[in-house]
């Protein structure tokens, strides 16, 4: 920073010098004029050589691009500003720029100051110029734009209406001033009604193609939305299981509804009205300089200021922005989990927690749109005082042109009518580029999931006909984010045999589960089936043959034969009434209203416990699974129903895995594996275990019981 301005200084001190030179040798040469206007931009083009180098030789050839721009207008202000005397000089002979010291400064202080506003103003603080390059706004909106390729014809339509809209609605105001002047001349002047008609048919046309026009953009806007969730939707359900530990479903369910809204709309409609806003500008520009281009200036003034205070504005509330987005999806979340695990909260009594931990949610976020909302305030309060300022300006010097006659008052009504939507054209520039830049961050949150490449092993292709379910651990080695849970584990699941893995709470039973499930990856060592890795079988032929039934099977809200059938396409009722006959649950369904047709309610939340579990076992059963895992799956099902389905998922040759907390509850284990910490302590027969160390386990199992 202070390298830029010690290079600024010196480029200052280098135009000084050689705009010295050339007066110094105009006066020694006694020339009154350096040539005029083209000697102006002569010297300002020669100046602009030796700055540019100057500038080089100081920054080692690589000149920021705020020296640039001092270069740029060092050389081009004087000229431009002796080009305007010359136009304001009409009506006198212009005699050319004259040596004298004011004008020798007021070009490097105008140049330095109009850079002081572009560096501070208009591009933001440092930060924010980090932010930006960081996040690379253009890319972003350039790639969210491309998303929009399906909706072309939509586009071209909609831009199509817009176009012609704005055409139509550029010349209202000076048909409505021709209408007053006629007016106020003689009223039944002949081209009175064919101006009427004139003003009638722009004002239809102006009508019908703003609808057009916005209604094609809502369509446009609906179909990338649509479009955009899908896909997120799709990426979501590709990630790894741990993607979704690390990122909790409140923060994910935000991202993909509000976010993609918000996305979609910043983008589609700021495109919308920046085109809109710029074509009627240059077509409203170029009518009301041919009105007047004294006050045509004045207005363009009021743009460079409101453009300094809107980005101060945009760089305060795009942080807030983000703010409020988190609270928002933070609140989202609390409620959501307090409102789903309400049993709990009940039985604990912790309304109370939970609505205090809602209010400090909500505190929070009061707290930020408090802070918006006075940025908000002091920003508009800022914006209304630099256009009351403006307006003044404009009424003294319409008093003048009219008095010298110079503009006729249907030309000024035509031309105030134009100054308002001028302004509030550039309003709405600048309001979209703040709303974009402030949009950017939620961009890039979502082209972050988007881009998110799973950290799953690609899909195999084996899906034998024929397959025996021998499942072999070599040395797996397992470790959540912080936390390590299994260490070398190899053990070995025979076919037509029932394993036991047990051990307390946290030795590792479920992660070795879910391994087994291909929810997460094993970090060190391999898990075989039938003497392949896992992740050369075809996804869903692996999880059919492979299944789990857990201790809290999830259900999701629909009728019992949907929750059974989930995610298989050929499954006759026949299959799923003969399942349930085998394992003895045909009772238990005939027993409801509804049958296989009754509703489980969310989550299954109308069905007892082992209900659930039984519902789960047949969804299992009904896959043909040649491996079964059993998370204490049998839990509240009750001795003889235990029997029954142990018997029946045994009975025909496949592997069975059983994970439980105690010796007492595999005692039909063919063999059991005892876990503590991630690690093997010990494996053999019920009876084996049971002998040796009895005393050990005995002691162990009262430690469990009390536990669990
Ligand atoms: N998603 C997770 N993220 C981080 N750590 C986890 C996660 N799941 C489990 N752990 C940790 O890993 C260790 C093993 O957990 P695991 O669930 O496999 O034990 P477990 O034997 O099945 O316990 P339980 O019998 O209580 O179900 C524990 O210390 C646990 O805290």
């Amino acid at each position: 920073m202070i390298e830029v301005a010690a290079c600024g200084l010196f480029l200052l001190i280098f135009d000084a010098v050689l705009g010295s030179a050339l007066w110094a040798s105009l006066v020694l040469l006694e020339y009154p004029s350096c040539g005029g206007l083209v000697g102006m931009w002569a010297f300002g083009a020669i100046k602009w050589v030796f700055l540019h180098v100057f500038s080089m030789l100081l920054t080692d050839g690589k000149p920021q691009p705020v020296l640039r721009r001092l270069v740029g207008l060092l050389c081009l202000l004087p000229p431009v500003f002796e080009s305007g005397c010359f136009l304001k000089a009409s009506s006198e002979p212009y005699r050319g720029p004259s040596p004298n010291l004011t004008m020798l400064l007021l070009g490097p202080m105008a140049s330095s100051l109009a850079c002081l506003i572009w560096e501070k103003g208009l591009c933001g603080n440092g930060k924010m110029k980090k932010d930006s390059s960081k996040l690379d706004t253009r890319r972003l909106l350039m790639r969210t734009l491309k998303y929009f390729r399906p909706d072309t014809l939509y586009l071209i339509a909609a831009f199509g209406f817009l176009i012609l809209g704005v055409i139509c609605d550029t010349f209202i105001p000076l048909y409505q001033g021709n209408v007053i002047d006629m007016l106020s001349g003689k009223v039944l002047e002949a081209g009175f009604g064919y101006a009427v008609g004139q003003l009638v048919l722009v004002s239809l046309g102006s009508a019908l193609f703003s609808g057009m026009r916005g209604g094609t953009f809502m369509c446009a806007l609906a179909r990338l939305n649509n479009r955009l969730k899908h896909l997120l939707f799709h990426t979501l359900l590709k990630q790894e299981v741990q993607f979704f530990d690390e990122n909790n479903a409140g923060r994910l369910s935000s991202r993909l509804h509000s976010d993609v809204d918000r996305m979609g709309r910043t983008v589609a409609l700021n495109a919308n009205a920046v085109v809109r806003s710029t074509v009627k500008t240059f077509l409203m520009l170029g009518v009301m300089l041919r009105l007047s281009w004294e006050l045509t200036v004045l207005t363009c003034i009021e743009m460079p200021l409101l453009a300094v205070v809107q980005n101060k504005y945009s760089a305060l509330s795009k942080e807030l922005k983000e703010q409020i987005q988190d609270c928002q999806a933070q609140n989202a979340d609390l409620a959501s989990q307090t409102i789903s695990g309400i049993q709990t909260v009940r039985s604990f009594k912790a309304e109370k927690d939970e609505l205090r931990r809602y209010q400090e949610a909500l505190e929070q976020m009061r707290i930020a749109k408090r802070r918006s909302g006075i940025y908000s305030s002091v920003f508009l309060l800022l914006r209304r005082l630099v256009s009351l300022g403006i307006k003044i300006l404009m009424l003294l010097q319409a008093r003048t042109l009219i008095s010298s006659g110079k503009l006729s008052i249907g030309s000024l009504l035509s031309f105030f009518l134009y100054q308002k939507p001028m302004s509030v054209n550039l309003k709405e520039i600048l309001y979209c580029y703040g709303e974009t830049v402030s949009t950017v961050g939620v961009i890039s949150k979502v082209f972050s999931y988007l881009d998110r490449t799973p950290k799953c092993k690609e899909e195999g292709g084996l899906a034998p006909e024929k397959l025996q379910g021998r499942i072999v651990f070599k040395n797996v080695t397992f470790s959540y984010p912080d936390k390590p849970a299994l260490k070398s584990v190899s053990m070995e699941l025979q076919p037509g045999k029932m394993t036991a893995l047990v051990g307390p709470s946290g030795s590792g039973k479920t992660t070795c589960v879910s391994l087994l499930k291909r929810l997460y990856e094993p970090q060190e060592g391999q898990i075989l089936l039938d003497g392949e890795p896992l992740h050369l079988y075809k996804h869903k032929y692996f999880h059919q043959k492979v299944t789990l039934v857990s201790q809290n099977p999830v259900l999701f809200s629909g009728s019992l034969r949907y929750n059974i059938e989930y995610g298989l396409q050929d499954c006759s009722i026949e299959k799923v009434k003969k399942t349930a006959n085998e394992i003895k649950a045909n009772k238990i369904i005939s027993d409801m209203e509804n049958k296989y047709d009754t509703d489980v309610g969310e989550g299954g939340g109308r069905l007892s416990g082992g209900e659930k579990q039984c519902i789960a076992v047949i969804r299992a059963l009904v896959r043909d699974p040649q491996v079964i895992i059993l998370d204490e799956a049998t839990s509240k099902l009750d001795a003889q129903a235990q029997h029954s389905v142990l018997k029946e998922i045994l009975a025909s040759g496949r592997t069975v895995l059983v994970v439980a907390h105690q010796l007492t509850t595999v005692q039909e284990a063919d063999h059991i594996i005892f876990l503590e910490n991630g690690v093997i302590v010990e494996e053999g027969t019920h009876s084996k275990l049971m002998a040796k160390e009895g005393r050990y386990y005995r002691l162990k199992e009262e430690l469990f019981s009390q536990d669990s």
